[in-house]
């Protein structure tokens, strides 16, 4: 079996009193684009953090690419990290971030970094200050890509991009990972950005993992019903409600287990079963997340379209895990 990228295992991480990951267990498959989705203060940052070795477990463990994260010069240059914000130097021009790289880097390959500042229009001379956002992230990108890495680990890097700036950068993502034959991990508050280009779905909650799988795998296994009320009793054994309303659920199952019964399954798309399990998780605590307000929040927090607007979103009544 193909060992995995990422592993965590009983993955805790506290600042101080206040826990953001919590027995995290997760297991990521090489090859894919992975989606990294939760809402406001779920522990995303903090999770990519120590896949990259910013940061170091309070228990657990987290090996990434066999190994613990940055344990050596040799492992740091296997993965690139696009953080937060997509930071550069603002006085150096885009040509003299290249020629940093190349001073930085073992693997370096100059004409993939090139190619991809050609590719993104940036002109060499500019400095980096002068750039817009998308041209920034797209320089970051191109940056973390000369790297050659087998990982590269992207924190919200399309947040601050208008709706056109993100679709080129979200394609120029794809192109530069299928380039390099690597897996990504990419964290996005936009469902429409993740269904769009991952094909691995992890979802945080609460600083636990709520869902991960292939997104494939998984839209096949959840559906949403519509359904009057009392039929929810009626649901045969090894069907899970994960939320419900006043006239449908979002269950998982295996599809044969519905087709006879008072309901109607229909395919659920990705941002509804994301919502469903966030919308459970922020029920399901005692914080403010389960709260009306948490609730509210969540939903908002979370996107699903590239324009920024909110999905339907249900109640938490009747969730049942
Ligand atoms: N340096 C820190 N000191 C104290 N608490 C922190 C620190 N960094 C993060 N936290 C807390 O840990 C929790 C997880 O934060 P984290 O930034 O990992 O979440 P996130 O899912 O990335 O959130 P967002 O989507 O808002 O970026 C939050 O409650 C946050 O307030």
């Amino acid at each position: 079996m193909t060992p995995p990228v990422l592993e965590a295992v009983r993955l805790t991480h506290r600042y101080g009193r206040h826990t953001a990951l919590a027995d995290c267990e997760l297991s990521l498959p090489p090859g894919r684009i992975v989606g990294l989705v939760g809402p406001n203060g779920a522990g995303k940052s903090t999770l990519l953090n120590l896949a990259c070795g910013l940061a170091r477990p309070t228990s657990g463990t987290i090996r990434v690419l066999g190994a613990v994260p940055a344990a050596d010069p040799a492992h740091l240059a296997r993965v690139g990290f696009v953080a937060q914000d997509t930071p550069v130097y603002r006085e150096l021009s885009v040509a003299e971030h290249l020629h940093l790289g190349e001073r930085l880097n073992p693997r370096w390959d100059g004409d993939l970094a090139r190619r991809r500042v050609d590719r993104a229009g940036l002109d060499p001379r500019q400095r980096a200050g002068r750039l817009s956002g998308g041209q920034r992230a797209q320089l970051a990108l191109a940056l973390a890509a000369g790297k050659r890495p087998e990982l590269l680990i992207l924190d919200e890097p399309a947040a601050a991009l208008d709706p056109v700036a993100r679709a080129t950068f979200l394609e120029h993502l794809v192109e530069s990972v299928e380039e390099l034959g690597a897996t990504a991990l990419l964290s996005s508050h936009a469902l429409a950005d993740v269904e769009q280009v991952c094909d691995h779905l992890v979802v945080l909650a609460d600083g636990q993992v709520q869902l991960a799988g292939d997104t494939a795998e998984l839209l096949a296994r959840h559906r949403r019903i519509l359904l009057p009320v009392p039929a929810l009793a009626q649901l045969p054994d090894g069907v899970r409600v994960i939320h419900s309303d006043a006239d449908e659920a979002i269950v998982r199952a295996d599809p044969s287990l519905l087709v006879d019964g008072p309901w109607q399954p229909v395919a659920a798309d990705l941002p509804e079963v994301v919502l469903a399990y966030l919308t459970a998780a922020a029920s399901d605590d005692g914080t403010a997340a389960g709260s009306a307000y948490g609730r509210a929040t969540t939903a908002a927090a979370i996107t699903t379209t590239a324009t920024g607007a909110t999905a339907r979103t249900t109640t938490s009544k009747g969730a049942t895990r």
